[in-house]
């Protein structure tokens, strides 16, 4: 993987520019920070928006990781029950600063107003009532790969985790395109609008949060939540791949493509793909302070099933979705400037 680690010089560096932010801004929600976002990613270590530039330019591989940000377990508290749950200022605020300087080299962070109360840094973390569910949030269920929102037209460019901690070593999975066989599979109908994918389940309403809103926002949101119903009454059909066919983008989540009602030569390249995939899918165990940032066109993730604990010290990763294209989205954005989609 495409990996790099801070020196002790970069890590100073960087904590002094977030000591900096921290006191300027109480919140990386903040509009003033969203704006300043970028320019303040310029004071980051040369080699750092290096490394980031290269990723985002040569696309070397599906993933990379940035190591040595020291989390301080005091600091950060208790892993929460609930995503819900979020104290202000968060006592992880200058995590979520470092992680969204990072992710904002690679193009501008947003959020869905479908998830997570539209909350621009999610937290990964295992919910009880979500135990066997196949969302972020469960954790006896195998997460099967997927690429991230690939239902959505609006899906990020990129998908990154950040973990705060991982005592029991749970494995992250990562396919990366580079390594599929591609000269093996049936390109012409992988390219061809064969497929549909339904929203996964993290959308749905049934996972809706309970956030109070003011009436313009409510009937955005329940003009959202209709919109997600339709693509799940009505999806549209897509091709799973797209690009370059020596070194093609992949856009797919067998688990919501109602795999057996395809059939044919449609399933028969879906299928012999899903074996490639299986076959190059690699454990990825993020220990606390990795960032990785996952190209959402060029891998596939997923996450091993595992035993949550419940008691404050749960495995506690952040995740952003960042697009190299905010304009996509404009139609189902409040403002030029805000980042959530409706
Ligand atoms: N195959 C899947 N499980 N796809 C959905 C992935 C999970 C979803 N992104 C979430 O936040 O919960
Ligand atoms: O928990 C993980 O390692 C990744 C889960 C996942 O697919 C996601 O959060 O998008
Ligand atoms: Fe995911």
């Amino acid at each position: 993987m495409h990996e790099l680690t801070m020196s002790g010089s970069e890590i100073g560096i960087v904590q002094r520019l977030l000591g900096d932010l921290s006191g300027a801004y109480h919140s990386v929600e903040d509009p003033e920070f969203l704006r300043d976002l970028p320019v303040a990613a310029q004071e980051l270590p040369r080699r750092i928006r290096m490394f980031f530039n290269d990723f985002r330019l040569s696309e070397p591989d599906g993933a990379c990781l940035i190591a040595g940000y020291p989390v301080d377990q005091d600091g950060i508290g208790p892993t929460p029950r609930h995503w819900k749950n979020q104290d202000t200022p968060s006592p992880t605020l200058p995590e979520e600063m470092f992680f969204m300087l990072c992710g904002s080299l690679l193009g501008d962070v947003f959020g869905w107003a479908t998830q997570q109360d539209g909350h621009l840094v999610h937290d990964v973390i295992p919910i009880k009532e979500h135990e066997r569910e196949q969302i972020a949030s469960g954790s006896q269920q195998l997460i099967w790969w997927h690429t991230e929102d690939a239902f959505h037209p609006f899906k990020g460019d990129y998908v990154a985790l950040m973990c705060l901690r991982n005592p029991d070593r749970v494995e992250t999975t990562v396919a990366s395109a580079e390594r599929i066989p591609w000269d093996e599979q049936d390109l012409d109908t992988l390219f061809e609008a064969n497929y549909y994918i339904r929203p996964d389940e993290s959308h749905l309403p049934k996972n809706r949060g309970s956030e109070r809103l003011d009436d313009g926002t409510a009937r955005l949101l329940d003009a959202a939540y209709q919109r997600i119903a339709d693509m799940n009454a009505n999806p549209r059909k897509r091709p799973i791949l797209s690009g370059d066919r020596e070194s093609p983008y992949l856009c797919l989540d067998p688990y919501f493509m109602d795999i057996d009602q395809i059939d044919g030569p449609a399933r028969q390249a879906l299928d012999r793909l899903s074996k490639a995939i299986d076959a190059t899918l690699e454990p990825l165990v993020l220990e606390p302070g990795d960032c990785c940032f996952i190209d959402n066109y060029k891998a596939v993730h997923g996450r091993n099933p595992f035993k949550a604990r419940y008691d404050g010290t749960d495995r506690w990763l952040k995740r952003l979705n960042i697009t190299r294209n905010l304009r996509d989205s404009r139609p189902a954005r409040r403002s030029s400037a805000t980042r959530v989609v409706f």
